[in-house]
């Protein structure tokens, strides 16, 4: 167990906090040039130090070290120069947890360009839109999602990882091959803080997601949470299991870790509770970070399988999802960890954390405490800051927190920035030690496994289905993944309700949309709730689920 008196005190922290002593902490400056490459890996090179453990779905552990990384992302940068990659251009991977994936990002960010991630688990849909507001000049796949591609407009080019036996798809770049040819020596570009070396995105509720673009100062903020929230120390064996095509994997597990030299962890395979027990006992992994379905999943396998790792993990980080207090006695009992909730989006990464870095009372059930840095408020809808007990929505205070980094969505109004403020969506309290409390989402975003979904997106997958003349999506609760996906869908004249047909809409969106939002259950409705202006009234829906199924 950590010993938390020898800690940092989180008052001090916040009191002393000072924007230049994290400036100092980079290798570059974000006012005079700074590269992502350099920060996370060239950096770190020299001394042969571990970077990366791979583990292959059968089992076979790789190591690679800074040098090893800085060697393959050089030659990624000279294939992207000749490719005409520039500073600032957008290079798009959609890749499995695997070391050609870390090498693509730091090749990316070598030659200044900014890197877009497209979730394995995404579908055509969920990838043309992201491509057509990024204007990719590139994306790099393997063989297994190579096939989307084809069903997107206007690609951009493509260049394949093959595996053995696997055939160059006409007009692909062989990704292997052209590395094998290309220099190893690539000199960083170095940018400005306000230059962009990632393009996320973020679910809705009333259109498609929108494009998060990540400033290059965000580094700061980044390793500022490995440090205080995570408390990821020199000494610890690193494990992020959540995936980098998202912001908790790509913030977290590989752009925190390595930017502070530390080496993290990538298992290839489906998350599985047997599979995660057996590499935390082999590697001996000290620190783990997920989400609470994740842990919900390792606490169902049963106090037998905990047993074999009790004690070795120092510290474990949730984030995604509130963490049940039921979770965090559980892993007390049975694995002896300390495991705290973390709140962030990815909009301004994490942002209130019960800090394993810093001492500070941790209750279960609270958010913790706003990370040093940040200054967050709760705010009633005049955009009032509210005191304790009083709920309200969560913000941060855009003059007060030299580590916040979000300015807007990619060419595209947000509303949640207005009044020196960027309203997060959630709706909290303080609590009157000053940590905050947990109440819900303000809009109708579906919190399912750590996943944000945004229903729009869900509707219109549903209504691209002939059978579909209408449809509303809604998050219900679910024990197991927070909520889940639920839809209600108002057939065409022509068809008729039935389970083999609710499966079929379930595979259609898991198909076109993308495997992890796809409806868990559909019931077919005559008519949906709507205001006298026609806008479908989610939250009735929402609302008669949550009753029913208290009852
Ligand atoms: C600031 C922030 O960003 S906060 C946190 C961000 N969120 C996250 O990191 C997400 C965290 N969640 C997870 O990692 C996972 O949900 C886990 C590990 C908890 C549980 O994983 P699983 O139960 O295996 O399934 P998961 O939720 O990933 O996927 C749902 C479905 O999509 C499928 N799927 C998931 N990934 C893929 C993929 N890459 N390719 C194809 N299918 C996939 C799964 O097989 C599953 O299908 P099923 O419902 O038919 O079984």
């Amino acid at each position: 167990m950590t010993d938390t008196s020898a800690l940092p005190r989180y008052e001090d922290a916040v009191a002393q906090f000072r924007i230049e002593d994290e400036i100092a902490r980079l290798h570059g400056d974000p006012a005079t040039g700074i590269n992502a490459y350099v920060e996370c890996c060239g950096r770190h090179t020299g001394e042969n130090r571990l970077a990366l453990r791979a583990i292959s779905a059968g089992g076979e552990l790789r190591e690679y070290s800074f040098d090893d990384l800085a060697d393959m992302s050089g030659r990624v940068g000279t294939l992207l120069k000749e490719l005409g990659v520039r500073p600032g251009d957008v290079v798009a991977g959609m890749l499995p947890r695997t070391p050609e994936l870390v090498t693509l990002i730091l090749g990316t960010w070598r030659v200044g360009a900014v890197y877009q991630p497209l979730f394995t688990a995404f579908g055509p849909k969920a990838v043309e839109h992201r491509l057509s507001y990024s204007k990719a000049r590139l994306v790099v796949t393997n063989p297994a999602n190579r096939g989307k591609l084809d069903e997107v407009e206007n690609r951009p080019r493509i260049a394949t990882i093959l595996g053995s036996g696997d055939v160059l798809p006409a007009g692909d770049i062989d990704f292997r091959a052209a590395l094998a040819a290309a220099s190893p020596d690539c000199a960083p570009v170095m940018r400005k803080g306000s230059d962009l070396f990632m393009m996320m995105s973020t679910s809705g509720t009333t259109g498609h997601p929108k494009g998060v673009p990540v400033p290059l100062s965000a580094l700061l903020a980044f390793g500022a949470y490995m440090r205080d929230a995570i408390g990821l120390t020199s000494d610890d064996i690193f494990w992020n299991i959540a995936d980098p095509g998202w912001a908790y994997g790509l913030y977290y597990a590989i752009t925190g870790p390595l930017q502070l030299g530390i080496a993290t962890t990538f298992y290839e395979g489906a998350f599985n509770a047997r599979s995660t027990y057996e590499i935390i006992d082999r590697l001996g992994v000290t620190s783990l970070a997920g989400s609470p379905t994740a842990y919900r999943l390792l606490m169902a396998e049963g106090p037998e399988a905990a047993a074999r790792v009790k004690g070795k993990l120092r510290v474990v980080s949730s984030a995604g999802e509130p963490l049940n207090p039921e979770v965090i006695r559980w892993f007390d009992a049975h694995l002896a960890a300390p495991i705290h909730d973390h709140y962030g989006q990815t909009e301004n990464g994490m942002m209130v954390n019960n800090h394993h870095g810093l001492s500070h009372t941790v209750r279960a059930g609270s958010a913790g405490f706003a990370m040093p840095g940040y200054r967050m408020v709760v705010l009633d809808e005049a955009g009032n800051e509210l005191g304790p007990n009083q709920p309200g929505v969560l913000a941060v205070d855009l003059k007060n927190s030299p580590l916040r980094w979000f300015d807007g969505y990619f060419q595209a109004q947000t509303p949640a920035i207005a009044g020196g403020y960027y309203r997060t969506g959630d709706t909290v309290e303080y609590e009157p030690d000053g940590s905050v409390s947990f109440i819900g989402r303000a809009d109708d975003v579906i919190t399912s496994a750590g996943y944000r979904i945004g229903p729009f997106d869900v509707e219109s997958a549903l209504i691209e289905h002939p059978a579909v003349n209408e449809a509303a999506v809604v998050g219900v609760p679910d024990p197991q993944r927070t909520e889940i996906v639920k839809a209600f869908v108002v057939l065409a004249p022509a068809f008729k309700g039935s389970e083999a047909l609710a499966e079929e809409l379930a595979q259609h969106v898991k198909k076109r949309l993308s495997a992890h939002s796809y409806p868990r259950e559909v019931e077919f409705v005559s008519e949906l709730p709507k205001t006298p202006s026609g806008k479908i009234q989610r939250f009735l829906l929402r609302k008669a689920e949550v009753e029913k199924r208290k009852g």
